[in-house]
């Protein structure tokens, strides 16, 4: 992970691309370039064309090329809070291979709770074409209990994941201390980086001080947001270094 990144420390802060064409992709993106992100999000779920392969695989060498830095690929499920898009779980998982093998594609992002023979499939796929891994859960109700939330990301790591994540929805300040709480205790055991959050703005803290507990990565927003509580990047990147200078890392 650390390679992808030229040995900068964590948190790794990721931006969302949530264009449904290209051309709102490519505007985004050149508001988001100089706003220094460590890396790109495409949520591609968002695309309208997402049915059409060749034009997926086109549009991710025009994003690697733009953006010049690693490029974390996602097709969120609309179960799990993306858009609904006209594939299949079969097609997407079809889809994700064929992006896995393109070398304008950095990582791959799939959701733990689907078929192990779907996840076994991709995890072979990234791995063959040296692409990393990351197996999530997410959750926009609530937060779940601590020993649930560690169980999914233990899950993510049976899976053979490069990272696990979790992004769950507090419904009170307690959820938010909690979610912090899990991912410390996840970290102390997991043997993979973790990425955790809580959404909404109750949760908002959490994409500032999680990497204290543990969470290598945060997403902030660059101009359009792919999920609740994301914190505008710049001043994401302003607390974090405030913060690092108070508690003596810089
Ligand atoms: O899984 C995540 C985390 C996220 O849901 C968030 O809360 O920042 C945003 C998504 O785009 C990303 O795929």
């Amino acid at each position: 992970m650390n390679s992808l990144f030229q040995g900068k420390d964590i948190p790794y802060i990721c931006t969302p691309l949530v264009g449904r064409n290209r051309d709102d992709i490519m505007e985004e993106l050149e508001k988001i370039i100089p706003k220094n992100p460590d890396l790109i999000e495409w949520r591609a779920d968002f695309l309208t064309n997402i049915h059409d392969t060749e034009y997926v695989i086109s549009l991710l060498k025009e994003i690697k090329f733009k953006a010049g830095l690693p490029i974390l690929f996602t097709i969120r499920s609309e179960k799990e809070g993306g858009e609904p898009i006209p594939l299949s779980e079969h097609d997407k998982v079809a889809l994700l291979c064929q992006v896995s093998k393109s070398r304008n594609v950095d990582i791959i992002d799939y959701e733990v709770s689907n078929k192990p023979a779907f996840i076994q499939k991709i995890r072979k796929q990234t791995k063959d074409n040296n692409k990393k891994l990351i197996l999530s859960y997410h959750n926009f109700d609530c937060t779940p209990g601590n020993q649930e939330i560690i169980k999914k990301l233990f899950l993510c790591e049976f899976y053979g994941a490069d990272m696990a994540k979790a992004a769950v929805m507090p419904n009170n300040k307690d959820d938010v201390l909690r979610l912090l709480q899990a991912t410390k205790d996840a970290d102390d055991v997991l043997t993979i980086p973790v990425i955790t959050m809580s959404m909404g703005g109750l949760g908002a803290l959490s994409r500032v001080i999680g990497w204290v507990y543990g969470s290598v990565l945060t997403f902030g927003l660059g101009v359009h947001n792919s999920a609740p509580g994301q914190v505008p990047i710049e001043r994401l990147q302003q607390m974090i270094t405030k913060m690092k200078e108070s508690m003596g890392y810089q």
